[in-house]
This record gives C-alpha cells, sequence and structure tokens, in this order.
C-alpha cells in the first residue's frame, strides 16, 4: 500500500457539543415560524501523525468546539446577509422583518451571523470558519480537512468540508 491510500482522521462529538438555539429560515419565497433546536455538532480533522503520534489532540479540538457551541447557546441566530429578511439595529435591539412579521430581539440575545440563511448547512459552514480561526493558534501544518457535521434533529445532519490551505 502505498503512502498516498492512507487517510488519518480524528473526530470529536456528543460530550456537549451542543447548543439550544433559536432561529427560522426562509425558503421556498416563505418565511419558517420562530422554533428552536437542540443542535448537535461533530468535528473530523484528517492530517498526518506528528511526533507524538498524533492528528490533533482532541482535548484541543473539544474545547475549542465546546467554546464556539457556547456562544450559540440560548441565542437567537441571526442571518445578517439573508435577502428576504429586512434588518435594523438600535445598540439595544435588532428588529428582522419579513413582509408584514416584526420581531425585535434584544441585541445580547442574538448571535450575529454572516450567513444568508440559518440553515444547518450554513451553520456548519460558521462553525468551520469560526473552528479555523481558532485553530490559528495551533499548528495546523499537518492538516489536510476540516469537516463540520450540525444535527438539528438526530438523524439530520448537514455536513460542511473545507481544507486547510487552499
Ligand atoms: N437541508 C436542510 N433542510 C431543511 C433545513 C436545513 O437547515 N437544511 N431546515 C429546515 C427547517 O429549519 C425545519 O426547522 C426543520 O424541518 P423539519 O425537520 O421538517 O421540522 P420539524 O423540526 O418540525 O421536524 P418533525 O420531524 O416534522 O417534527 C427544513 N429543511
Amino acid at each position: 500500500m502505498s503512502r498516498e491510500q492512507i487517510m488519518r482522521k480524528v473526530k470529536v462529538e456528543g460530550n456537549y457539543l451542543n447548543f439550544s438555539s433559536a432561529h427560522f429560515i426562509t425558503y421556498g419565497g416563505k418565511c419558517e415560524h420562530l422554533h428552536g433546536h437542540n443542535y448537535e455538532v461533530l468535528v473530523e480533522i484528517e492530517g498526518t501523525l506528528g511526533e507524538d503520534r498524533l492528528i490533533f489532540d482532541f482535548t484541543v479540538l473539544k474545547r475549542l468546539t465546546k467554546e464556539i457551541c457556547r456562544r450559540l447557546d440560548h441565542r437567537f441566530l441571526l442571518p445578517l446577509y439573508n435577502p428576504h429578511l429586512t434588518l435594523h439595529s438600535s445598540p439595544t435591539e435588532w428588529e428582522v422583518l419579513f413582509g408584514k412579521r416584526r420581531y425585535v430581539f434584544p441585541r445580547q440575545d442574538v448571535v450575529e451571523m454572516p450567513i444568508d440563511n440559518s440553515t444547518a448547512e450554513r451553520i456548519a459552514e460558521y462553525i468551520g470558519d469560526e473552528l479555523c480561526a481558532l485553530l490559528a493558534e495551533y499548528d495546523t501544518s499537518r492538516l489536510s480537512t476540516l469537516l463540520v457535521g450540525v444535527a438539528e434533529a438526530p438523524m439530520q445532519m448537514a455536513y460542511y468540508q473545507r481544507p486547510f490551505r487552499e
């Protein structure tokens, strides 16, 4: 077997890698009612073995992912770039308009996400990008691929995968 055929990865999931948040998505010209999910997150990292025969330390990966989950927990997930929503912000509130519907959220209850819809797909992408930013503090030279899965419900998961380097 050649070295190119070998694939190694680490994965963290469960163990408090979850968050409970409120959201609604727009699709098919409609806007869902405000509702919540108990989201579950998994992260996989592919790479090669280092001197200590680790690809990447599980403990660190869990801690960083938990930190991102903590920031999302018990918040409204606000997609900043949804073309079907009109947003107004004040120092204390976010106003969200869809047609005649109007929501007002206290700012401290909102996570402002630079995404166009809070689908599980985009939330996975957001978490992947946040994780990459946190991983910049670590040696990622041996890591090739990051995969994030976000489940809105059991057996209902969206994945986002990106290379560590373009
Ligand atoms: N590919 C995706 N499909 C859907 C997403 C998504 O993020 N990615 N999201 C939704 C909605 O947000 C919806 O909340 C979830 O839909 P659904 O599971 O149908 O609704 P329930 O939570 O009420 O589930 P039940 O099993 O019917 O109780 C839709 N699709």
